[in-house]
């Protein structure tokens, strides 16, 4: 294993790197507010944040990561473009694995740029690749606007659409919504039951809960209005399926998409943003015939993204995890940004897994 020292040396030539790139060195403290910025994350990190609790400042957590706190220091005062990167320790429980850290250091670097998104995309993608050869990864990428584009276009209400997207990140309850809002799975036997009851409230229990009785009543005319939708047709549900399945190189996986663009249309948009990409890495030397796409790739990473993802592996050891990830997060600007917002992607190294692969080497 490699020593604390080294992979700060580590640390610091890679950011170093990231300098000659342009980007300004920033540094975020340890401790986050809990209350504000625990959400951005999703269900993963909430689960693996050390929360604790300060008098004064309320919920306070050991930072999970840079990218939340960097956007939020950039959206206060951050002049535009900007390009940042830091380095330092990140802290995530871990529940499974033992010989998973639960503090690792990372290495990263951010774009916020209104210009040329797609290349901005090959630009850290391209940075992070250079700078982890000649280590032979296997890189992953996938987008999650594409995704999200086509839970939008979907031929649903709006809340259906609502729940479907928030558990993209979920991809077995994913799944069981979408079987349950095409009619392939059944309603469940309580759900029925309640359905069926003209008037449920009237025989309930006395109200122990938090909810009020009007939360309560609520909730129920939702479910009411859920069960009388019309259910997603087999051919949506057919083309969803496609587009988790895309698992090709990226001339091949653009191919597949446009065919499927042709009967869903909402994801036209970000079809072409895919084609930008592929052409922005292209000319900044990436063998694009090479790099493989997945359709559903991101979907266990960061919530916050919300377009282009990507992750490199290291082949022979599947089960250590990936030695940098990164993503774009334009909404998460609008989120933290209080009325404004900037496109804006980045990526991380974790140094220490580098140092470990070169001496496996
Ligand atoms: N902050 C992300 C990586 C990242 C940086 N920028 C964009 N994505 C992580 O820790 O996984």
């Amino acid at each position: 294993m490699p020593q604390r020292a080294e992979i700060r040396a580590r640390a610091d030539a890679l950011r170093a790197r990231f300098e000659a790139a342009g980007a300004v060195r920033v540094e975020t403290s340890v401790l986050q507010p809990a209350e504000v910025l625990l959400d951005l994350y999703g269900e993963d990190i909430r689960a693996r944040a050390y929360v604790t609790s300060d008098a004064l400042r309320g919920e306070q957590m050991l930072r999970p990561d840079f990218t939340v706190p960097v956007v939020q220091m950039h959206m206060e005062h951050g002049a535009e473009p900007a390009r940042y990167t830091y380095t330092g320790e990140v802290f995530r429980r871990q529940e499974d694995d033992a010989a998973r850290p639960n503090e690792y250091t990372q290495v990263g670097f951010e774009i916020f740029a209104r210009q040329a998104p797609a290349d901005a995309d090959a630009e850290v993608f391209a940075l992070i690749r250079d700078a982890l050869s000649p280590l032979d990864l296997r890189a992953a990428t996938g987008d999650i606007g594409i995704l999200k584009a086509a839970v939008q276009g979907l031929e649903t209400t709006e809340p259906r659409k609502r729940a479907l997207a928030r558990h993209i990140w979920r991809p077995r309850r994913f799944r069981a919504l979408l079987e349950r809002y095409s009619g392939r799975a059944p309603v469940p036997p309580s759900r029925a039951a309640l359905l069926a009851d003209g008037d449920p409230l009237a025989r309930a229990a006395p109200l122990i809960g938090l909810r009020s009785k009007a939360e309560v009543a609520a909730r129920i005319a939702a479910l009411r209005e859920d069960a009388a939708a019309t259910p997603i047709s087999a051919v949506q549900v057919d083309l969803i399926d496609a587009i988790l399945d895309v698992r090709e190189t990226l001339p091949y996986a653009l191919e597949r998409l446009r065919d499927i663009a042709v009967d869903m249309p909402a994801i036209t948009e970000a079809v072409f943003c895919l084609q930008d990409r592929i052409e922005a890495l292209d000319k900044r030397g990436v063998d694009v015939g090479a790099l493989e796409f997945e359709g559903s790739y991101g979907r266990t990473q960061m919530e916050y993204y919300d377009g282009f993802v990507f992750g490199f592996y290291a082949g022979t050891r599947p089960d250590l995890p990936p030695v940098a990830t990164g993503g774009r997060y334009d909404a998460l600007t609008r989120v933290l940004g209080q009325g404004r917002e900037i496109p804006a992607v980045g990526g991380v190294i974790r140094p220490g897994l580098l140092l470990r692969l070169e001496d496996l080497a």
